[in-house]
This record gives C-alpha cells, sequence and structure tokens, in this order.
C-alpha cells in the first residue's frame, strides 16, 4: 500500500513502453453508492492510478466542469468522511492505487492525525492538496510518512526554477506538472514551449512526470507524452461520465497505451 503501490503501477505501465494514464473523477458525483463501479470501470480500462476529488465549497484551482461536478456531489451531502468509509469497504478487493485530491480545509476539520490514519484504513496510496505550499508541509508531512502516503507535488508554469528543483526533489508518487496557467478544464491547445519544460522536469526529477490541466483529446495525450510519463485527465473525464458516455472515455485511456499501437 502507499507509496510503493504507486512505483509498482507506474513501473509496470513504463516498463512495457506505455504511458501513465490518470484520470481524475469527483467522488459523489452521481451518488457516493456508485463510487466502486466508477473506480472499477476505470481500472478495467487501463488506468494506471485514479485521482479521486473529495467536493469542497470553494475550489479555488477549479473550473468550471469540476466546480459543477463537486455542486452535484455536495447536493448528494458527500464528506471527506463518507468518502473514506466508502473506500474503506472496497479496500482489501481494490488493485488500483487511489490518489485523493482535497483542498486542506476539510482535512482541518476531521483533523490532520485522524485524516491520515483514516487514508490508511482506506487504502488511500496519495495525496494531492493543491493549497498546502511547501512553507506549509510540515503540518502533515510526517503523519503521512508514518503511514507511506505519498504527498504529491504541483509544479506551476510560473514558478522558478530553484522553485521547481526544491518540488521535483521534495514530491513523492509522482510530479505533477501543471501545463496551463490558470484552473482546471480541458483547453484546445497548449503554450509553445511546454515540450521543453516538461523534459526539463523530468531532467530534475527521480519519479515519473505526469502533465495535467487541459487535456482532453487523444492527440493531446500523444502530443504531451512525447515528454513527460503520463497524463492526468479531468475536466473531459467527469464530463463524459456524466454523460455516461464510458466508450469515449475508454478510448481516451487507450490512447496512452503506445505499445498496442506501436504493434499494430
Ligand atoms: O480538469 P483538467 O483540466 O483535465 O485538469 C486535471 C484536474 O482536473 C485534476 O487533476 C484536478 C482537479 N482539481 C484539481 C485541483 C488542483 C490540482 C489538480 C486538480
Amino acid at each position: 500500500m502507499g507509496k510503493q503501490k504507486m512505483a509498482d503501477a507506474f513501473q509496470k505501465v513504463l516498463a512495457n513502453g506505455d504511458k501513465a494514464f490518470v484520470p481524475y473523477i469527483m467522488a459523489g458525483d452521481g451518488g457516493l453508492e456508485n463510487l466502486e463501479d466508477q473506480l472499477k470501470f476505470l481500472e478495467d480500462s487501463g488506468s494506471t492510478v485514479v485521482e479521486l476529488g473529495i467536493p469542497f465549497s470553494d475550489p479555488v484551482a477549479d473550473g468550471p466542469t469540476i466546480q459543477a461536478a463537486g455542486l452535484r456531489a455536495l447536493e448528494h451531502g458527500i464528506s471527506l468522511r463518507q468518502v473514506l468509509e466508502k473506500l474503506k469497504e472496497s479496500s482489501q478487493t481494490r488493485t488500483i492505487p487511489i490518489v485523493l485530491m482535497t483542498y486542506i480545509n476539510p482535512i482541518y476539520a476531521l483533523g490532520i492525525k485522524d485524516f491520515a490514519r483514516s487514508c490508511h484504513e482506506s487504502g488511500v496510496d496519495g495525496l494531492i492538496i493543491p493549497d498546502l505550499p511547501l512553507e506549509e508541509e510540515s503540518i502533515i508531512a510526517d503523519d503521512l510518512k508514518e503511514y507511506d502516503i505519498a504527498l504529491i507535488r504541483l509544479a506551476a508554469l510560473t514558478s522558478p526554477k530553484e522553485r521547481l528543483v526544491e518540488i521535483a526533489k521534495r514530491t513523492e508518487g509522482f510530479l505533477y506538472a501543471v501545463t496551463v496557467t490558470g484552473t482546471t478544464g480541458a483547453r484546445s491547445s497548449f503554450k509553445e514551449n511546454l515540450a521543453e519544460h516538461l523534459q526539463e522536469l523530468q531532467k530534475i526529477c527521480e519519479v515519473p512526470v505526469l502533465a495535467g490541466f487541459g487535456v482532453s483529446t487523444p492527440e493531446h495525450v500523444e502530443e504531451l507524452t512525447k515528454s513527460c510519463d503520463g497524463v492526468v485527465v479531468g475536466s473531459r473525464i467527469v464530463e463524459l461520465l456524466h454523460q455516461g458516455d464510458r466508450q469515449t472515455i475508454r478510448e481516451l485511456i487507450q490512447s496512452a497505451k503506445l505499445s498496442e499501437k506501436a504493434n499494430s
């Protein structure tokens, strides 16, 4: 469980000549009773790890699609504690690593030690906390270390070089390379020198580098994975899942399977 489970999942995919694909979904969008089925579907479709969002009233990094999903989940009354309890029910049978993405407030509300222990008991392998800067990490780092839960750091496009080096050195599980300036959400194109930026991050980082924010088509996946180890796709997956279009999700996930394409 934890860091090692994630490392093994990436290792397996990359050793096979494929790229990692990490879908993001909002926990409780569509009802918490469907979470297990959603995770199973994403796993069976070839995802490497799943990023699971916790609904929150003030999601400052989220664009319209994920905000809307968060509101739907909040309407179902979904809380962090409920999500952890739900995950615990299937923790013994689930094989895909789970990364929770939550803002720091719900963690505070639960209590940091309680939260870390519950994550462990629920089989959570990693965390993304977008409003926890490097300077504040010590409030939770030791508790996560105790349970071997990976704290995944985000590298912003605007971070100065020295900061990127520090982030790349500290990150666990993978490095989340944010590909745009702004909030989450599907976009049509990326900035010109993104490839060099990603290659630079790969040079300074020992764990896989995954590109996320704005990735929404197989063409994006193909383009970005030339310069990194994989992608995170949120808004597009959330939208398709809400529409019930599982086939398009499958195709998107499969676009990271480069070995199959090379053989066909
Ligand atoms: O939705 P996009 O543009 O595909 O981006 C991924 C993103 O949704 C997911 O990783 C995420 C959702 N909320 C976040 C907050 C911060 C960092 C990352 C996230």
